[in-house]
């Protein structure tokens, strides 16, 4: 019989390779595990009960929320209030930080910043949906934990992981040494080691971006995607498009087959839409990790500066050459773009 490793077995096993850390990531990422457990379990039987649908409240950045999106938001934060380890929690579905007040007086060492439930509008017709977590060490240990304890920058990203709650469901996770991913065994119930030193490829042939909007994008995604779009049998094109809406089942998908996922900034979001604290810069950790690449059309995501909890960026993510080659049509198209073009207009500026 295979040799299975649990997840707590991995953590233990990977406790040697931080000998100045005192368990505490390792109960973190165990606490995060069992809220997932939680959530998956309601997930894969949302149709029987009443946790389908819109709560009838919107989050900060007006989504409407759903009642799984509430759900998944109480049980992570339950789940790192208990815990101890945790000083603060930043969600996707609260406005402000929530500070843990700690029971003995002594704060917990990390901070988790959060999307419980990522895809959430695809959860009523049983499309993968995720949730993806992001953990830093506290900045500054003689000031109370407050937004600066949050707010820095992706590079300061301790672990950082997603969890997909897909046809089988699995966490993935990095400490900065490699990637792992494990499925759920729901036999046992325990999260084991299917996944080890997961790689995206270099190159690959899916493009995934919400091509509905094609018309408000900027002329250098426009360009990438013709490019995608053409015959050209030595680069294997053309590309396959792929997109299922949740950011966390389509970054999974070409981790593991190679691709590229899009979320340019449009007219309509100048700024991108997905959100870089709890969202794009934990995938971009993970996915660097891996060996692929994760930059805003010309900027590394990891870098950049955290000035607000729920601040958006666009992203270009996956494989490296895939990504290179995107950043390649950004800058073309905006060197071109001193002259005003009557029907594109001016494309917009990236930073
Ligand atoms: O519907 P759109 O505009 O393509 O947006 C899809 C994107 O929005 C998201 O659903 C946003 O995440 P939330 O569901 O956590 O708000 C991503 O998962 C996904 O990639
Ligand atoms: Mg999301
Ligand atoms: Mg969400």
């Amino acid at each position: 019989m295979p040799k299975v490793t649990t997840l707590g077995q991995f953590i233990i096993e990977k406790q040697a390779d931080f000998p100045y850390a005192k368990g505490e990531l390792s109960r973190l990422l165990r606490d995060i595990a069992i809220a997932a457990k939680i959530v998956n379990r309601e997930v894969n039987k949302a149709g029987l009960m009443d946790i389908l649908g819109q709560a009838g409240s919107t989050n900060i950045q007006g989504e409407s929320q759903q009642k799984l999106d509430i759900f998944a938001n109480e049980q992570f934060i339950s789940a790192l209030t208990s815990g101890g380890e945790c000083c603060i929690v930043a969600s996707e579905e609260n406005e402000d930080i929530i500070i843990i007040d700690p029971k003995d007086r002594k704060a917990g060492k990390y901070v988790v910043a959060i999307d419980p439930l990522d895809g959430s509008s695809n959860i009523d017709v049983n499309v993968p949906v995720g949730t993806i977590f992001s953990i830093y060490r506290r900045k500054d240990f003689d000031t109370p934990p407050g937004l600066c304890d949050v707010l820095q920058k992706g590079t300061e990203q301790v672990a950082a992981g997603y969890i997909i709650y897909g046809s089988s469901t699995m966490l993935v996770y990095t400490t900065g040494r490699g990637v792992n991913g494990f499925t759920l065994d729901p036999s046992i119930g325990e999260f084991c080691l299917s996944h080890p030193g997961m790689r995206v490829p270099e190159d690959g042939t899916i493009y995934s971006i919400n091509e509905g909007y094609y018309m408000h994008f900027p002329k250098g995604v426009k360009q990438y995607i013709k490019y995608c779009q053409e015959e050209d049998r030595a680069t294997k094109r053309p590309y396959t498009s792929r997109y299922i809406g949740s950011m966390v089942a389509d970054i999974h998908r070409n981790l593991i087959k190679g691709g590229i996922f899009i979320y340019p900034y449009t007219a309509a979001t100048p700024s991108g839409k997905l959100r870089l604290v709890y969202e794009c810069n934990p995938m971009a950790f993970i996915i660097e990790q891996a060996g692929g690449r994760a930059t805003n059309g010309d900027k590394r995501i990891l870098t950049i500066e955290v000035e607000e909890l729920h601040q958006r960026t666009p992203v270009f993510i996956g494989s490296k050459n895939m990504v290179i080659h995107a950043e390649e049509f950004m800058k073309e198209a905006i060197e071109l773009s001193f002259a005003y073009d009557e029907n594109q207009g001016f494309p917009f500026a990236v930073d």
